[in-house]
């Protein structure tokens, strides 16, 4: 298991570009390799950085296969909705990807949803192992959850169910999908991208350790994969150990 890579970078605006830049040399790296790229993408500023500078990108979209590790369990209506998110900030600039981009279905059960979208996993990653994705997209929220895997919440110990409901998410809505650890940790490469004084505080927690469990995002450690931290200065004040690229 590698160390984790952290990089620190002046601005939000250069996080959301350096970020663009590392999904896009996966993506052609995966495309040229094994011609498709299976990305995990997740919801909040990781959405908002994604949507800002993939859509200029220079890539055969047709390759692409994007899948949510995690999504709030709300029509596609409603403004939390991650799939939403995508389908009008790149999906609508890139209509390539319109059939390649899998939202869960929320006319079933929370329950239905996950197991269906496992499925849909599978459609694009065969087989009875544990999938494996070339690259997930990662946020951490303030409290350190990453995915909808949130601090103490029995989920952190799911090995048995690969993509995993939820109905007391204490971030809301209360009803969501996520991957599960055994997924996160057998990815490729799982990258974070983190903004803002307000994150500060737990960052130095997750990089750097401390009293307790880990939190959810210090969990996120690929077996044979890497982690990449991505960091605005605010976000990066309080490290003192880890060595920044
Ligand atoms: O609720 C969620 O929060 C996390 C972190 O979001 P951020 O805006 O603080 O970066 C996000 O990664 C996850 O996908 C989302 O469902």
């Amino acid at each position: 298991m590698a160390a984790a890579v952290v990089k620190v970078l002046e601005s939000e605006a250069a996080v959301a570009q350096k970020l663009c830049e590392i999904v896009i040399e996966k993506a052609n790296a995966a495309i040229n390799d094994r011609g498709v790229f299976v990305v995990g993408v997740s919801g909040g500023s990781a959405a908002k950085f994604l949507c800002s500078g993939l859509p200029s990108a220079t890539t055969d979209w047709t390759k692409w296969r994007i899948f949510f590790c995690d999504e709030r369990y709300v029509p596609y209506s409603d403004p939390e909705c991650t799939y939403t998110i995508f389908k009008d900030g790149l999906v609508s600039k890139v209509p390539a990807l319109a059939n390649l981009i899998y939202p869960i279905n929320t006319d079933i059960t929370v329950e239905e949803a996950a197991e269906d979208y496992l499925k849909k996993i599978r459609s694009v990653l065969p087989g009875n192992d544990i999938p494996r994705f070339d690259l997930l997209v990662l946020g951490m929220g303030p409290d350190g959850h990453t995915c909808s895997l949130f601090p103490g919440h029995p989920l952190l110990k799911e090995t048995s169910k690969f993509v995993a409901p939820i109905k007391d998410s204490p971030k809301p809505p209360p009803s969501r999908v996520t991957l599960t650890f055994p997924v996160i940790n057998n990815a490729a490469c799982a990258v974070f991208a983190s903004c803002g004084a307000g994150k500060a505080d737990i960052l130095q927690r997750v990089l750097e350790g401390g009293d307790g469990d880990p939190l959810p995002a210090a969990m996120v450690r690929p077996t044979d994969g890497q982690v990449i931290w991505i960091l605005d200065s605010a976000a990066a004040a309080k490290l003192k150990n880890v060595q920044k690229l």
